[in-house]
C-alpha cells in the first residue's frame, strides 16, 4: 500500500520549552484540520520543521518520539539554516518578490545556497520515509526546489505542490537570478496548485517564457511528463467558526468584552505582522475617517490584533516600529477618558477570544496590499450567524475573487477605504443580510475539507491521464519485436516526418537543415528499406536537403510526390486551384505588419503564418485573432485553417499526408510499415496506415499512433536499431 506524505516548512504544532522539557501542542489551524483527514490515516505522515532550533541530540530524539505519536516527523534546522534559509531566502527574497515588494528583496548568494541545502535536507528526510510510489504533497514557497529533487529520486511517485502565497507576474519573477531553478523545481510536480486563476496564469506565463514550456489548458509537457497547473481557492473549517460563534463560551466572552467597551460600533482587523498586510495604510484610513467625520468620535473603535511574526527580519522590525508610532499618534490625537480609537494588541489570542472578536464586531477591515488568500475575512463571515456585519476587503487578497459581496477596496486608496467604512457603518440590515448570506453559502460549500478533496481528486485525474499517455511509451519489448519484424521483412517501408521528428525546432526554419549524422542515418536506412520523407516543407527545400539520397519524398503535406527513381521530377499529386491565395495573403500580410517577428511562408498550395520569433504572448494573441479571421474567409474558399507548432497554415482540406502516403503505397505489397511524426499533420498519416503498421508519435500527446517516443534523439536511436 502506498502512503501519503504531507510536507511543509513548519509542522502543524507549537513546540514550547518548559523546565527543560518540550511541550507539544498540535495546531488547530485550518490547513492542519483539513489535512488531518490525510496525515492521520494509516501509514501517512506530515514532515516539517518543528519550529525551534534544537541542537542537543538527546532532545532531538525525544522530539522524534513525541512527534511520532502525532503522526509527524521533524526536519531539524540549525540556527544558521533558520537565518539563511527561513528568514533569509524564504522571507527576505521570495516573500517580498512574490508579494510585489521589490524594494525589500535581498539578493544574497548565501541565502540561495542555504535554500538549496535546506530543500535538500527536506528531500533527504522524505526519502528516509518514502517508498517509490507514494504520494507526496509539498506546501509553499519555502520548498520550491523540493518537487524536482524528489522527482529525480522517485520518478514514479505522485508529487503535488500547493503555493499559499501569490505567484507574481513574469516581470517580477524574472528579476530573481535563480528564477530558472525555482521554476524547474516546481515543475517536478504532477499537480501545481495556486489560490487564484491570476496566480496560475502568471506561473504559466513564467514557465512559458523562462523554461520555454507551453501549456494547453493548464497542462504543461515537461520532459515528457504531463504537469497540470490549476487554481484551488482554499477554504476554512466553516462549521468550526459558525458553531463557536453561538457557543456559550464565546457568548460569555462577548458579554465580558462588550461590558468593557460600552455601546460602540466595532471594526476588527487581525493579521500577522507583515508589510504585505497594509496595516499602516489601514490606520491612516481610519485616521482620515475620524478627521473627516467627528460625529463618529466616541462611537467607533478599531480592535487591531497584530500577531508577532518573523520579528528577526529587519523589514518586519521596522514595520512594528511604524505601527507603534501610528497607533500612538492616532490614539493621542483623539482619545478621551472613556474612548480609545484603536485597541492595539501585539500578540496572538486563543481561539475562543478570536471567535468573540469576530462575533461582536460590526465590520471587518481586511485590507492587505497583497495576500495569497487571507483566511481572516472568511472566518469573520462564517462567524456572523445572525447575518449582520460588513466585510471590507482588499482587491489584492486572493479571497476577493470569491467574496465579491464584500465592499471591495483598493488598499492604496485611503479616501476609498474611508468611504467604504462610512458605507459599512451606514449599511441597512437587509443589505447586510443579503451580502453575508451569499458569502456564507459559498464558504460553506467550498470549505477546507472540500478543498482537500478537490485537490486530491484532481491529482488522481492527472495521474490517470499520465498513465494513459505512458501506456503508449515505446518500451524495450516493443522495440525488440519491431526490429525483429523489420529484419525478417521482404518489403519494408518507413515514413518519416521531418521537423520535430528527425530534427528539433530552430527559431528560423531554414536553420533546421539535416546534420551529418542524420544524412548518414537516412542513407544507411535507404539501403535496407524504402524510406519516405513526408513533410510539410516545400519541395525545393526537401529536394535540396536530400539530394542524392535514395528516398521518396512527399512535400507540402501531400501536394507533391517524388519517387526516388524519378530524377528531379516532382509530381503534383493533387490538382489544386490556388486562386484563393491572393486574398488570404493580403490578410496575413496585415498581421505581419502589426506583429514584429512574424513572417509568411509561401508554399505552392498553402500559406503559412509563422510566429516563433514574435514576443511571447503577443504571438499567441495575434494568432488567435488571425485564426478567427482566416476561418471566416476559409469558408468561402473551401479551405482549412490549421494550428501547428508556432504556425498557422491554410490549405485545401482534401490534401493531407495520409492521402499522399496511401498514394505512395498504392499497388505495392508491404510486409512492414512504420510511420513517425510529431504533430497534427502526422495524425492523418497514422490514420491512413494499415492496422499492422508501427505508428509512432514523437512527444507525449493524445494520438492515433500506437506508440510514443520522447524526442528526435530517441527517433534516431530507434532508426539506428533498424540498420544495425
Ligand atoms: O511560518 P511563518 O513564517 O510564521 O508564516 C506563517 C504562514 O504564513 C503564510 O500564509 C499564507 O497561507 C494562507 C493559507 O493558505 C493564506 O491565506 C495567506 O494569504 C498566505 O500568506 C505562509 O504561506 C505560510 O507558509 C506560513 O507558514
Ligand atoms: O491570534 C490569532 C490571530 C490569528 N490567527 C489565525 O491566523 C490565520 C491567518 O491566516 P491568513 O490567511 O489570514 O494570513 P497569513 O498569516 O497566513 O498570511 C487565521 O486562520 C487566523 O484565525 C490565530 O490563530 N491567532
Ligand atoms: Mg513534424
Amino acid at each position: 500500500m502506498s502512503k501519503t506524505i504531507i510536507v511543509s516548512n513548519r509542522l502543524p504544532i507549537s513546540l514550547q520549552h518548559k523546565n527543560g522539557k518540550f511541550e507539544f501542542k498540535p495546531s488547530a489551524g485550518g490547513l492542519a484540520t483539513g489535512l488531518g483527514s490525510i496525515y492521520k490515516e494509516g501509514e501517512n505522515i506530515w514532515i516539517g520543521w518543528p519550529g525551534n532550533d534544537v541542537a542537543d541530540e538527546s532532545q532531538r530524539l525525544e522530539i522524534v518520539d513525541e512527534l511520532k505519536k502525532l503522526k509527524m516527523a521533524p526536519v531539524f534546522l540549525t540556527k544558521q539554516d533558520v537565518e539563511l534559509y527561513y528568514e533569509g531566502f524564504s522571507n527576505e527574497t521570495i516573500w517580498p518578490a512574490f508579494h510585489y515588494f521589490t524594494q525589500y528583496i535581498n539578493y544574497e548568494d548565501a541565502y540561495w545556497e542555504a535554500y538549496c541545502r535546506v530543500n535538500q535536507k527536506f528531500c533527504d528526510a522524505i526519502l528516509a520515509k518514502a517508498d517509490a510510489e507514494d504520494t507526496i504533497w509539498v506546501h509553499d514557497y519555502q520548498l520550491l526546489l523540493l518537487p524536482m529533487m524528489l522527482r529525480n529520486k522517485l520518478p514514479k511517485a505522485t508529487i503535488a505542490f500547493f503555493q499559499h502565497i501569490p505567484f507574481p507576474s513574469y516581470e517580477i519573477i524574472r528579476m530573481l537570478p535563480w528564477r530558472k531553478q525555482l521554476l524547474e523545481g516546481m515543475v517536478g510536480s504532477d499537480l501545481i496548485g495556486f489560490h487564484t486563476y491570476d496566480d496560475m496564469r502568471h506561473f504559466l506565463s513564467a514557465v512559458g517564457r523562462i523554461l520555454g514550456l507551453s501549456n494547453e489548458s493548464g497542462f504543461i509537457q515537461a520532459d515528457n511528463r504531463l504537469v497540470n497547473v490549476d487554481s484551488f481557492p482554499m477554504g476554512i473549517d466553516y462549521d468550526k467558526f459558525a458553531k463557536a460563534a453561538v457557543s456559550k463560551k464565546t457568548q460569555r466572552t462577548v458579554t465580558k468584552f462588550m461590558e468593557m467597551l460600552g455601546d460602540q460600533k466595532l471594526l476588527i482587523t487581525i493579521d500577522r505582522l507583515d508589510y504585505s498586510k497594509g496595516i499602516p495604510q489601514r490606520i491612516k484610513a481610519f485616521d482620515l475617517l475620524l478627521e473627516d467625520h467627528p460625529e463618529y468620535h466616541g462611537k467607533v473603535s478599531m480592535i487591531m490584533v497584530v500577531v508577532p511574526s518573523r520579528d528577526r527580519v529587519k523589514s518586519y522590525q521596522e514595520l512594528k516600529e511604524e505601527i507603534d508610532t501610528l497607533v500612538g499618534s492616532i490614539n493621542s490625537k483623539y482619545s478621551t477618558l472613556n474612548w480609545v480609537p484603536v485597541h492595539y494588541f501585539y500578540r496572538s489570542f486563543p481561539f475562543n477570544e478570536l471567535s468573540a472578536f469576530y462575533t461582536m464586531s460590526d465590520i471587518a477591515l481586511v485590507t492587505p496590499l497583497r495576500d495569497g488568500m487571507n483566511l481572516v475575512c472568511k472566518e469573520f463571515v462564517a462567524s456572523k450567524t445572525n447575518k449582520q456585519g460588513v466585510l471590507i476587503l482588499s482587491e489584492m487578497a486572493g479571497a476577493s475573487k470569491e467574496l465579491v459581496d464584500a465592499i471591495l477596496v483598493n488598499p492604496n486608496d485611503q479616501e476609498g477605504v474611508k468611504n467604504a467604512i462610512v458605507e459599512a457603518l451606514t449599511m441597512d440590515p437587509e443589505e447586510q443580510e443579503l451580502r453575508i448570506s451569499s458569502m456564507q453559502s459559498s464558504l460553506k460549500k467550498y470549505d477546507i475539507f472540500q478543498w482537500v478533496k478537490v485537490f486530491m481528486d484532481r491529482l488522481k485525474h492527472v495521474k490517470e491521464r499520465q498513465t494513459d499517455l505512458e501506456s503508449k511509451a515505446m518500451d524495450q519489448k516493443i522495440t525488440k519485436q519491431m526490429i525483429a519484424a523489420f529484419k525478417s521483412a521482404q518489403r519494408p517501408i518507413v515514413f518519416l516526418d521531418y521537423d520535430g521528428t528527425l530534427v528539433g525546432f530552430k527559431s528560423r526554419p531554414q536553420d533546421a537543415f539535416p546534420d551529418e549524422e542524420l544524412l548518414g542515418l537516412i542513407e544507411a536506412l535507404s539501403q535496407v528499406c524504402q524510406v519516405v520523407i513526408i513533410s510539410g516543407r516545400d519541395k525545393e527545400t526537401l529536394g535540396k536537403w536530400f539530394r542524392g539520397q535514395e528516398v521518396d519524398m512527399i512535400a507540402e503535406h501531400g501536394v507533391w510526390l517524388k519517387k526516388k527513381d524519378q530524377d528531379g521530377d516532382w509530381a503534383l499529386y493533387a490538382d489544386v486551384d490556388d486562386s484563393w491565395k491572393e486574398d488570404i495573403r493580403q490578410v496575413m500580410e496585415y498581421y505581419v505588419l502589426r506583429t514584429p517577428g512574424a513572417f509568411i511562408e509561401e508554399k505552392h498550395h498553402s500559406l503559412v503564418w509563422h510566429y516563433r520569433k514574435v514576443e511571447s504572448g503577443l504571438g499567441d494573441l495575434r494568432m488567435r485573432e488571425l485564426f478567427s479571421h482566416l476561418k471566416y474567409m476559409a469558408r468561402g474558399h473551401n479551405l482549412q485553417v490549421l494550428e501547428g507548432n508556432m504556425v498557422l497554415e491554410i490549405k485545401r482540406p482534401d490534401i493531407n499526408k495520409g492521402r499522399a502516403a496511401l498514394a505512395m503505397m498504392r499497388g505495392e505489397e508491404y510486409d512492414f510499415v512504420m510511420a513517425l511524426g510529431d504533430d497534427w499533420t502526422d495524425e492523418d498519416t497514422f490514420k491512413a496506415m494499415p492496422k499492422t503498421a508501427y505508428t509512432i508519435r514523437v512527444g507525449y500527446a493524445y494520438t492515433q499512433a500506437n506508440y510514443n517516443v520522447k524526442n528526435p534523439t530517441e527517433v534516431r536511436g530507434l532508426l539506428k536499431n533498424l540498420i544495425d
